[in-house]
């Protein structure tokens, strides 16, 4: 029996992989030729959406000048486009996964499988979430894997070679999966790792806005690095402290520090952040968002407000000081340099508790600064 693949969004990334996904199902006499993409309905010029996909081959909003192989179908019905699908493929901007799988649930083949392409996460009650997890949990357990990896989309549907990595749970599924994305331009590692994977796909997101806002303050590469090696040593405690099964190795592959440098040099958020920057606080994230990405959404802003929330609520926020910084400086009206005390050549201000030869409590005060070298606002 052919595979049915189904793609469950349409945006950036998602036209990119369809193109990939599409080519690979007329290629691998396992998979079945057609592949559904269900697509959020839109007019766009006075028509819709799914007719100028069907009859153009390209999604001339989102992922303008690329065309699609013509087996991707798009559909505006989520129910009609996963009917009967043995593998999910989940890409789209996770504050929209809502309540998606209740109406896939049951539509599908009996022994479906899921893959996320979601980049982000979500916490509950109990705490963190995975994104993977939330799809399991609404599709009656289905077994679900993860895809992430340095793939800023343009790149990967203009052709250009790349690397990604899928987090598998069983390992026949993983390999199924690597026939479905593996091609000579998109290279697929698989790994038994999926949070690990997961994870990282999404915390570079927050990384990526404290490069952007390097960039804004002109502060040039090394800083940027700075950020990077920074975000990575938290990107790195956050996940091995929920995950101790999460080994190292999964940092070097595509999903980890690949993805981090593509996205604090290349992507959405760091471009976002960086005008947040020049704009001096007169505009949003939210503004940005709507003037610079024409539709597409911006990951990391969401997924800094959620891991704060989990860090506020374990009471350890101050072990994670450039993710505090990042979302104090874009939710809190906090200078944007104050990010550079995390990189520890900017003292901010210290007050020491000490004894004078009295035994009296005294408090003594330490240099405070924030700004480039000869800016100094004050020195106590
Ligand atoms: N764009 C990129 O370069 C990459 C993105 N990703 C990740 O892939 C995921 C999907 O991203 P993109 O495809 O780039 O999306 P996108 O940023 O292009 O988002 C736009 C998509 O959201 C849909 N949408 C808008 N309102 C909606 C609603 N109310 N309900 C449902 N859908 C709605 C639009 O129809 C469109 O398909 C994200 O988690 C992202 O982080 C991962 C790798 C690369
Ligand atoms: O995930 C990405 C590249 O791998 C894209 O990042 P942005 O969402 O910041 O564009």
């Amino acid at each position: 029996m052919k595979k049915r693949v189904a793609i469950v969004g349409s945006g950036n990334w998602g036209c990119a992989i369809a193109k990939i996904v599409g080519n690979n199902c007329t290629h691998h006499p396992h998979l079945e030729d057609e592949v559904r993409m269900w697509v959020f309905e839109e007019m766009v010029k006075g028509r819709k959406l799914t007719d100028i996909i069907n009859e153009e081959h390209e999604n001339v909003k989102y992922m303008p000048g690329v065309k699609l192989p013509t087996n991707v179908i798009a559909d505006p019905d989520v129910v009609s486009a996963t009917r009967g699908a043995n593998v999910l493929i989940f890409v789209l901007p996770h504050q929209f996964l809502g309540g998606l799988c209740k109406k896939i649930k049951g539509n599908h083949a009996q022994d479906c499988i899921a893959v996320s392409l979601i980049k982000g996460v979500h916490f509950d009650s109990k705490g963190m979430v995975l994104i993977s997890d939330m799809i399991k949990e609404g599709l009656n357990g289905m077994d679900v894997s993860v895809l992430m990896g340095a793939n800023l989309a343009k790149e990967v549907a203009g052709g250009a070679f790349c690397e990604t990595t899928i987090g598998y749970n069983v390992e026949e599924n993983g390999k199924l999966l690597h026939t479905i994305f593996n091609d000579p331009l998109f290279h697929v590692t698989i790994i038994n790792d999926v949070p690990g994977v997961e994870i990282c796909g999404a915390l570079k997101n927050i990384v990526a806005l404290g490069a952007g806002f390097t960039d804004g303050m002109g502060l040039g590469d090394n800083s940027k690095a700075a950020i990077i090696r920074i975000g990575l040593m938290e990107m790195k405690k956050f996940i091995q402290s929920r995950y101790p099964s999460v080994k190292d190795a999964t940092f070097f592959e595509s999903c980890g520090v690949a993805d981090l440098i593509v996205t604090c040099y290349g992507g959405r958020n760091r471009r976002c952040a960086e005008a947040f920057v020049k704009a001096g606080g007169r505009k949003s994230f939210e503004e940005l968002e709507r003037e610079l990405l024409n539709g597409q959404k911006l990951q990391g802003t969401l997924t800094i407000k959620e891991v704060m929330q989990i860090l506020q609520r374990e009471g350890i926020v101050d072990q994670y000081p450039l993710f505090k910084s990042i979302y104090n400086i874009a939710f809190e009206k906090a200078p944007v340099e104050s990010m550079l005390a995390t990189l520890g050549c900017f003292e901010l201000e210290q007050v020491l508790m000490a004894k004078n030869q009295f035994g009296q409590v005294v408090t003594k005060r330490t240099v405070v600064y924030y700004g480039k070298a000869g800016d100094r606002r004050a020195a106590l």
